[in-house]
């Protein structure tokens, strides 16, 4: 069915996942391949066909499609608009002309120097020097690959196995990105779930949970709830958006691990009772998941953070109360930037003297470079030949008994 657009809206399993991962490397390439259109297109073309185009080129430099192919898909999406009819020769020299002379010119730019621009870019060159933020944009780049969080540790290497997959030094397994997840082995028996290998580290830091109780305050979709509860944890998890928790009934279904689940703001809501962990996951700039969410710095600025810090704050604040004395609390956030992580923590812990910062255990998966007494700090350029990982903090603080 073509939908609005053209476009079509009906495709099967199989294909909406291809398209979906097609939609990325446009979107993490497309410093690079408009670099190459502009001087070609001498008048701006309506976006349908430049679209088309940075499709063409897409698919020809960075994900080797077939020439033909290439060429044929821009000229049809240009021909499939009354709008746009009249430009299908247009697309179709500037698409073969991609075909001779892109690969040379693809070559010639630096890799990552058109992938991180603008604020975004100085933000992290200001955090982590100028070097690091090239990596960042390389890893960016390269984009993301699937990686599993499997239900049980102990099958683990059996599982790797079974899917072909690379098994981490964390115990995440690891796949190339792309086709379709619920098509893998052990997906329908709950075996794994989809977690980056860096955003499973805030729990791995915990240790044995098992027999304690648990409170994931912003759960959803529950990549860290499932863990807490494979690990035998009794979880409450609180998240505040509806659709979120569907995704997170979905998962804990079909892992068949248990967890009480509540709908509410954190800020209004409060338990009868304390826990043994409470673990924030707070609502963050996500910028630690550019590279398996390319449209992130095209959706939101980045320039001001204050009213997720403030969040970040608040909630930590509040969730302190919520901690058992022996208890710990568990914080962390899948941001690129200091703002949401490290200076958080040495605010929160100036404000609680009381607060025991716990450092970072040697764990398998952790390189002693990423800790700094308590504070984790994960980044996309770490483990780049083997895939890279998510940009997180984590850390946790022990209260006082
Ligand atoms: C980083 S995501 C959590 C990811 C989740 N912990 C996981 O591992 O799958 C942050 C979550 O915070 C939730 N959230 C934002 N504001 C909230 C609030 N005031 N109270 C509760 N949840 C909130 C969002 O709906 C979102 O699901």
């Amino acid at each position: 069915m073509l939908g609005e657009g053209g476009f079509d809206t009906d495709l099967a399993p199989a294909e909406r996942a291809r398209a979906l991962a097609l939609g990325a490397s446009v979107l993490r390439n497309l410093g690079r391949v408009d670099a190459i259109l502009n001087p070609w297109l001498t008048r701006e073309p309506p976006l349908r066909v430049r679209n088309a185009l940075r499709l063409a080129a897409t698919e020809l430099l960075a994900e080797n499609t077939a020439p033909h192919a290439a060429v044929d898909a821009a000229v049809r999406l240009v021909e499939a608009s009354p709008r746009t009819r009249h430009l299908k020769g247009l697309t179709n020299a500037v698409a073969r002309r991609l075909t001779r002379e892109g690969a040379a010119l693809w070559e010639a730019q630096v890799p990552g120097d058109l992938t991180l621009t603008g604020p975004l870019r100085a933000r992290i060159e200001t955090a982590w020097g100028p070097e690091a933020a090239q990596a960042i944009a390389r890893a960016h780049a390269a984009g993301a690959p699937l990686d599993l969080t499997p239900r049980d540790p102990a099958q683990a290497a059996a599982l790797a196995e079974r899917l072909g997959a690379t098994l981490l030094p964390g115990g995440s397994l690891r796949l190339p990105r792309g086709g379709q997840v619920s098509a893998l082995s052990g997906y329908d028996e709950g075996a794994w779930w989809v977690q980056d290998t860096a955003a499973a580290m805030p729990v791995r830091l915990l240790g044995d949970v098992a027999g304690l109780t648990a409170l994931d305050l912003c759960a959803a979709p529950g990549g860290k709830t499932l863990q807490l509860a494979a690990g035998g944890a009794r979880v409450t998890a609180l998240d505040i958006s509806e659709p979120r928790l569907a995704r997170l009934h979905e998962n804990l279904a079909r892992t068949g691990l248990p967890a009480e689940v509540i709908i509410a703001d954190a800020m209004d809501w409060a338990p009868a009772e304390p826990f043994d962990i409470v673990l924030v996951d707070a609502p963050c700039s996500a910028t630690g998941t550019i590279r398996r969410h390319p449209d992130l710095p095209f959706l939101k600025s980045h320039t001001d953070l204050r009213s997720l810090t403030r969040l970040q704050d608040r909630m930590l604040a509040r969730s302190w109360d919520w901690v058992k004395p022996g208890g710990r609390l568990v914080f962390c956030t899948c941001s690129l930037f200091p703002e949401e992580g490290e200076a958080r923590l040495d605010r929160f812990l100036a404000r609680h003297p009381e607060a025991e910062a716990l450092p970072v255990p040697a764990l398998d998966g952790i390189a002693p470079g990423w800790a700094e007494g308590a504070a984790l700090r994960l980044r996309p350029d770490y483990w780049a030949e083997a895939g890279g990982m998510d940009g997180f903090f984590a850390s946790v603080i022990r209260r006082g008994g």
